[in-house]
C-alpha cells in the first residue's frame, strides 16, 4: 500500500547571489492515513521550504530533487492539470498568519467557496452556500459567519476559516504550517483542539509543522526534528519530547517545557549559539559547533540517521552509555 504522503530524498535549494542555499538537504518522511506527523525546529532549518515543495509551491527558481509521492504519484514530476487537480481535492495547505492569507476585500463565504468553484465547477450556487455553511460549523463559527470580512474576525476564527478553506474539498492530506504561532496561548490551545478533532473524525493525514516542540508534543503521533535542512531526529512524539535522543533534539525540548511543567520552566532553556549559515556549512554534523558533547569525530563525516532504541537520530553518540 502506497503512504498518503512518501518524501523520499528530497532536496531544495535556492539560488541567491551567494550562490546554492541548500534549504532542505535529503529528507525521507512519510504520512499515513489518520496520522499527525509533526515537523520541529528553528527558524530557518527549512520546515517551510518542504510544507510548500509538497504541494509544488516552492519559489519558481529553487532547485528540487528527489520524490514527493503523494498517494503512490510524484507530485514533482507531475502534469500541471494533474497537479492542479491534486490541490485542494487530495491536498491542502493551512499557511502560517492567516490575516495574510485571506483576500482582506472577499467575503469569508467566497473565499472558502474558491476552491469548490474550481474542482466542482457544476455544484449549484444553493450547494456551494450550504457547503461553505457546513465547513464554518465543522470548524466552530456559526454559518452565519460567512458573509463577514476578513478583518471582522479575530486571529483564531481567521485560523478556523483557513481550516475550512483547507476541508473544503475533502483532501486526505493536510499540511498545516505553524497553524498557531501568530495566536495568543488560549486561542492557540482551541485551534489544536479543533485541527486534532478534526484529523480524528475525518481520518485524515496531517503534517504540522512549529518551532514549539511542545505544541507539536500534544497533537502528533510522531515527530521529525529537523536541522540546517536535514532531519536529525524521528519517533514517536513521546519519545522525542521526552526522551530525546540527539543533542539538538534534547535542547529544543528543554527551550520549549510542555504548558505547566513547573519544574521544566525553571530550568535554563541554554541552546547557545545560531543555526549555521546554510551557504556555509560546518563539516561533519552541521550541530557539532554548538553541541556540548561534541567530539572531534563529529567533524569528519555527515552522521546517516541509524536506528536507536525504536527512533532514529543522526548522531555519532547517541548508542554511548
Ligand atoms: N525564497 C527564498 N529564497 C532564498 N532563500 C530562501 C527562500 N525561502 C527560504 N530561504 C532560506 O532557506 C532556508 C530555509 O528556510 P525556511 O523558511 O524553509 O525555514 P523554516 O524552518 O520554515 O523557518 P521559519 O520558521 O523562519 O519560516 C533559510 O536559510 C531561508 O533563509
Amino acid at each position: 500500500m502506497d503512504h498518503l504522503l512518501e518524501l523520499r530524498g528530497l532536496t531544495v535549494a535556492y539560488r541567491t547571489e551567494e550562490g546554492r542555499l541548500p534549504a532542505v538537504r535529503g529528507v525521507d518522511l512519510c504520512v499515513d492515513a489518520g496520522e499527525v506527523v509533526g515537523i520541529a525546529g528553528e527558524s530557518g532549518c527549512g520546515k517551510s521550504t518542504l510544507a510548500s515543495t509538497v504541494l509544488r509551491l516552492q519559489p519558481k527558481d529553487a532547485l528540487v530533487a528527489g520524490e514527493v509521492l503523494v498517494s503512490g504519484r510524484d507530485v514533482l514530476t507531475m502534469g500541471w492539470g494533474d497537479l492542479r487537480a491534486l490541490r485542494w481535492a487530495e491536498a491542502a495547505i493551512v499557511f502560517q498568519g492567516a490575516l495574510h492569507s485571506l483576500n482582506p476585500v472577499r467575503r469569508v463565504e467566497t473565499q472558502i467557496a474558491e476552491p469548490i468553484r474550481l474542482h466542482e465547477p457544476d455544484l449549484p450556487v444553493a450547494d456551494v452556500g450550504a457547503r461553505v455553511g457546513e465547513l464554518l460549523e465543522q470548524v466552530g463559527l456559526p454559518a452565519a459567519r460567512s458573509r463577514v470580512y476578513p478583518h471582522q474576525l479575530s486571529g483564531g476564527q481567521r485560523q478556523r476559516v483557513m481550516i475550512a478553506m483547507a476541508l473544503a474539498c475533502r483532501p486526505q492530506l493536510i499540511i498545516a504550517d505553524e497553524p498557531t504561532t501568530a495566536l495568543d496561548v488560549m486561542v492557540q490551545a482551541q485551534i489544536l483542539d479543533l485541527i486534532s478533532g478534526l484529523v480524528r473524525d475525518l481520518g485524515v493525514g496531517l503534517m504540522i509543522i512549529s518551532h514549539d516542540l511542545s505544541v507539536l508534543a500534544d497533537v502528533c503521533d510522531r515527530v521529525a526534528v529537523m536541522y540546517a535542512g536535514r532531519v536529525v531526529e524521528c519517533g514517536s512524539a513521546d519519545q522525542v519530547f521526552s526522551s530525546p535522543a540527539h543533542p539538538y533534539a534534547q535542547a529544543l525540548s528543554r527551550a520549549f517545557p510542555r504548558v505547566g511543567d513547573a519544574a521544566a520552566r525553571y530550568a535554563p532553556a541554554g541552546l547557545a549559539g545560531d543555526p549555521p549559515d546554510p551557504h556555509d556549512l560546518p563539516p561533519g554534523c552541521s550541530f557539532a559547533p554548538r553541541c556540548a558533547r561534541m567530539i572531534d569525530a563529529c567533524t569528519e563525516a555527515e552522521p546517516p540517521l541509524l536506528q536507536v532504541g525504536g527512533r532514529q537520530a543522526a548522531c555519532i553518540r547517541v548508542g554511548e552509555a
